[in-house]
């Protein structure tokens, strides 16, 4: 493993892809799915966390732990940076500066901060309600100035869009960048040129969520690379679709009484290993237990 921080090689991963694409991976396993795919940088998502992990929806239930947690987990499997989706900060400006550092104990290269009140909500559903541009741009310092690692990213998330308008997020923007955040996540715009305006107007890379079934269309990465976006999001893609495939397996199996017919959709035992490097796990057990 390279001796640079997570930080460091988040602005790597940055420099080597534009737009840099982000794999979301909703625990440790997915994250080694990723890197094979050829990712060069994954995601913990707030809502993977609420969802996968504890069943619940992405309504601000998690604590900054059940976070870690995660992040633990992936950054041990994984030498991919790790960027993570910190919500609101879990608090006021103590408990931000506290998200910061144990997120980056945990192993993380960077996180996003939202501009939502506590009460947050997805930002792709109506009902989000904004904190003042103010308190935003306390709690970008308040993160800034708890980092250990500069290299650490701080993230600037705008849910503004979609409550004010794009003047007004534009300008939210601006003063997260003032109050020190590194990059911007312009969250669910739905042009092009939206995010080129974003872009002209903030002067550092711009992140473009591609969630699915949400407000922004699933534009590809020419056309976001062509209007300048440098980071790509697909937060829950792959948890989407192994929740698909899980459910169709446990209702054939209920229904048919056996697997046979849905095998095919199934890793091998073969390819489970392949990811896991179980053989050179063995191959270690046979060399330390010879008889
Ligand atoms: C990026 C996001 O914050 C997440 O938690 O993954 C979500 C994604 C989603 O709900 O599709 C969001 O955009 O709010
Ligand atoms: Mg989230």
């Amino acid at each position: 493993m390279s001796q640079d921080s997570a930080g460091a090689r988040l602005w790597q991963a940055l420099e080597a892809e534009r737009p840099l694409q982000v794999a979301g991976t909703i625990n440790a396993y997915s994250a080694l799915l990723a890197e094979q795919a050829g990712f060069r940088a994954i995601y913990l998502s707030g809502a993977g966390v609420a969802n996968a992990s504890f069943g619940l929806p992405d309504l601000g239930m998690t604590s900054l732990n059940d976070v870690c947690e995660d992040i633990r987990r992936i950054t041990a499997a994984s030498d991919l940076p790790l960027l993570v989706d910190a919500d609101t900060g879990f608090g006021q400006a103590f408990n931000i500066q506290r998200t910061v550092r144990e997120m980056t104990r945990a192993g993380a290269a960077g996180l996003h901060l939202e501009d939502q009140v506590a009460a947050k909500r997805c930002g792709h559903r109506p009902g989000k309600a904004l904190v003042s541009q103010e308190e935003m741009a306390d709690r970008i310092r308040a993160g800034v100035d708890g980092r250990q690692d500069d290299k650490f990213v701080i993230m600037a998330r705008t849910d503004a869009h979609a409550v004010e308008g794009q003047q007004a997020a534009i300008d939210r923007a601006c003063a997260y960048v003032e109050a020190g955040a590194d990059m911007i996540f312009a969250e669910a715009l739905q042009t092009l040129d939206e995010y080129r305006q974003f872009i002209d107007a903030v002067g550092v890379p711009v992140l473009a969520n591609i969630t699915e079934f949400g407000k922004t269309p699933l534009f590809t990465t020419e056309e976001l690379g062509d209007a300048g976006v440098r980071l790509a999001l697909y937060p829950l893609s792959a948890f989407r679709a192994m929740s698909k495939a899980a459910l169709g397996v446990y209702q054939t199996l209920r229904q048919e009484g056996t697997q046979k017919n849905v095998i095919d959709r199934m890793q091998t035992r073969e390819e489970l290993y392949e990811v896991l490097g179980y053989h050179e796990y063995e191959q270690t057990l046979d060399k330390l237990f010879k008889q």
